[in-house]
């Protein structure tokens, strides 16, 4: 099995990890730094963004992932692989745990010992990061990364493009909205509008 992945900083190192676990033979990186990168985690890094648009053209059984950490620079590339039929594999780490009734949008990363739990839904390009869970009913739209151990309880709603920063909780029923920055170790107990950054506990705007 294939795969070209694009970003070869700290974020692509993990997911390297997990692909090789899950069977991808040969990794190929593209970055827009690959000639200061060299290599990542073990695997060259051979070209930018077009040169992983020109790769993936000449090796269609080839699949692709964004391994970039900003939320709206991976929704940008994955609109673009996605606008031409690239496949984009849902790539969860042997040791995290997914429900079979979740559902999971392509691109999206599930780090070890993650729990994606019952009847939730993840959009296209998410990050669920180490140790964090993600309880019954959970709705994440478009490019949401939810950081290392950070939990969300039942039927939390978080909006395209939103950060849950390390080690955050959410109580249950919560609405997030788009763009939003969740801070670093937040207690999130009132919904969050569009854009806002919120923090501490109980999270608010500073
Ligand atoms: C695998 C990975 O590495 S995933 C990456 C995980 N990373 C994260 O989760 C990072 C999350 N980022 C944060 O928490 C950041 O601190 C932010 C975005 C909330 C705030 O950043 P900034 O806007 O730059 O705020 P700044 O650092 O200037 O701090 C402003 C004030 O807020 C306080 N503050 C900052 N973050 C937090 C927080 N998470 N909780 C409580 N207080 C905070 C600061 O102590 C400071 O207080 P002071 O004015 O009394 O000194």
């Amino acid at each position: 099995m294939k795969l070209a992945v694009y970003g070869a900083g700290g974020h692509a190192k993990v997911v390297v990890e997990i692909a090789r676990q899950l069977g991808y033979q040969t990794i190929s990186l593209f970055d827009e730094r690959w000639q200061e990168l060299g290599e990542t985690e073990g695997c060259q890094v051979i070209g930018g963004w077009q040169d992983m648009l020109s790769h993936l053209a000449s090796n269609p059984d080839c699949s692709a992932h964004v391994a970039i950490g900003n939320n709206s620079t991976r929704l940008k590339r994955l609109q673009t692989l996605k606008d031409l039929d690239v496949k984009l594999p849902v790539l969860i780490h042997p040791k995290a745990y997914v429900c079979c009734s979740a559902h999971l949008g392509d691109g999206s990363v599930v780090m070890a010992n993650a729990t994606v739990s019952v009847g939730s839904s993840i959009g296209l390009g998410c990050i669920i990061n180490h140790n964090s869970s993600v309880d019954h009913d959970v709705k994440l739209g478009d490019c949401v990364h939810i950081c290392p151990g950070v939990n969300l309880a039942g039927e939390v709603q978080v909006g395209h493009e939103t950060m849950i920063g390390i080690g955050s909780c959410v109580i249950q029923g919560i609405i997030i909205n788009d763009r939003v920055f969740i801070g670093a170790g937040s207690v999130v107990v009132k919904d969050v509008k569009c854009a806002e950054k919120v923090y501490g506990n109980p999270a608010k705007s500073p």
